[in-house]
């Protein structure tokens, strides 16, 4: 599970378009700053289009890369540093991103505490009540490398060579924090970091330069233990070289704090092969303890949000607009099909990044078309503490939340239904 990180496209202004808008209205018209409604996948691509090198497959070890300490130590300002093994490349390139690095803040708040969880080793727990989008950690990884660099199988002993290398690198705190993580490969990897990382590697996409996938080992984010229902998500943060974990979910105090390590739309049978396979335990979360036919189910529920996410786009407002010209359709329309498709996820308790932005996006902007402001606020509120837990910032909607009636979707419908003429008596 890994998302680039978005530039802030919404806070910027433009120009109002005038709305088709009865004579009245026309008339008072000025050119004013429009509030756009965030309409954007979460998902991005990279900014730095990365470099391919010629990397034959499996000899990943044989090439030159370099141990680097990022963002790099500063005497003056200590911040924890993490220990990278990549490529050189991707070195200059991350000090040259302008402003880099952001300054590492720690969460106000100390949130968790790491303790004993029945059946699942050690786990992160809620000291105190979560609310969504709320900053949980925020960590410089101990390590960070290439994948798959452990199971170079052309060379394995350098390979392992390689890998040992930033962990021997460690001060000794974190050397120790290392290697008291689980190995949930046991004598199966071909040595213990392998295992170790293999068990606690959080993928953080690919760092500028280099195409290939980057993994971070954390000291607290590692310790997550998986859930498919997860009240959490995290995600990599470049310009401040860290992982947050923020809340998905209001996690209540003495709740233990979980993600997913698994792809969430998947069958529960083929979840439960992946976890057992990848992670040698059985789960037996919420959803996963389900009697059969209950099982069958969510199952079919979550079928139902992949398929619905086909054909309901970010930033398709067709069907929104066909409603607001349609004085035979139910104002509720489009905002009880979103509900539907909203309560069919808080039934999982699965919100995925690639499916909830659009329902909310469209309730907003009905509601905002309706010139409902208390509603189209109470959703907006809701979309930005989801949109900051997956990504960080707002993306605009607080924007949205303090000016519904200046954004482009204010009052369309009831515009266009003022301006049809009468019906003869
Ligand atoms: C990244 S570690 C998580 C922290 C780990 N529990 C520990 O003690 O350090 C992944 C390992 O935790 C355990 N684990 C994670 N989620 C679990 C779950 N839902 N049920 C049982 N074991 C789980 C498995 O042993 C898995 O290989």
């Amino acid at each position: 599970m890994r998302r680039g990180f978005l530039k802030n496209e919404y806070a910027k202004t433009v120009t109002a378009k005038p709305p088709t808008a009865p004579p009245q209205t026309k008339a008072k018209q000025t050119k004013k700053t429009v509030v756009k409604v965030p309409s954007e996948s979460l998902h991005n691509a990279e900014d730095d289009a990365p470099i391919k090198l010629a990397m034959p497959e499996g000899d990943i070890a044989s090439l030159n890369l370099n141990l680097v300490t990022l963002p790099m130590p500063n005497f003056l300002r200590p911040e924890p540093m993490s220990i990278c093994l990549i490529w050189p490349i991707q070195k200059q390139k991350i000090l040259a991103l302008p402003g880099f690095p952001v300054r590492f803040v720690p969460p106000p708040r100390v949130l968790y505490e790491i303790k004993p969880i029945p059946g699942a080793g050690m786990g992160m727990v809620a000291t105190q009540d979560i609310e969504v989008g709320d900053l949980i950690v925020r960590e410089r990884p101990l390590i960070i490398m290439v994948q798959g660099i452990p199971y170079d199988k052309r060379h394995p002993e350098y390979a392992r060579i390689q890998t040992e290398m930033p962990i021997t690198a460690l001060s000794e705190e974190n050397r120790s924090a290392f290697y008291a993580l689980h190995n949930c490969k046991g004598d199966k990897a071909p040595f213990p970091a392998a295992g170790i990382i293999d068990t606690n590697a959080i993928g953080i996409g690919a760092l500028p330069g280099f195409e290939n996938d980057c993994a971070a080992v954390c000291k607290d984010i590692s310790r997550c233990n998986h859930s498919c229902s997860p009240n959490a998500v995290y995600h990599w943060h470049l310009q401040s070289f860290s992982e947050e974990l923020r809340a998905i979910r209001p996690i209540a105090k003495g709740e233990e704090i979980v993600i997913t390590y698994t792809p969430l739309r998947c069958p529960h049978r083929e979840r439960q092969a992946s976890l057992e396979q990848s992670y040698g335990f059985k789960c037996t979360c919420r959803i996963c303890s389900l009697p059969a036919e209950e099982s069958r189910r969510s199952d079919a529920r979550r079928r139902l949000l992949v398929i619905a996410s086909t054909k309901n786009k970010s930033g398709d407002d067709t069907e929104l607009k066909a409603w607001i010209k349609d004085m035979n359709a139910p104002d509720n329309v489009i905002i009880e099909r979103c509900k539907k498709m909203l309560d069919l996820m808080d039934q999982e308790g699965w919100y995925d990044e690639n499916y909830w932005p659009v329902y909310f996006e469209r309730i907003v902007k009905a509601y905002l078309a309706l010139g409902d402001a208390e509603n189209a606020k109470t959703w907006a509120e809701k979309a930005a503490a989801l949109t900051i837990a997956f990504t960080g910032e707002d993306k605009g909607w607080s924007r949205v939340v303090a000016h519904p009636q200046d954004t482009e979707w204010w009052n369309l419908r009831t515009m266009a239904h003022s301006a049809e003429p009468l019906s003869p008596i």
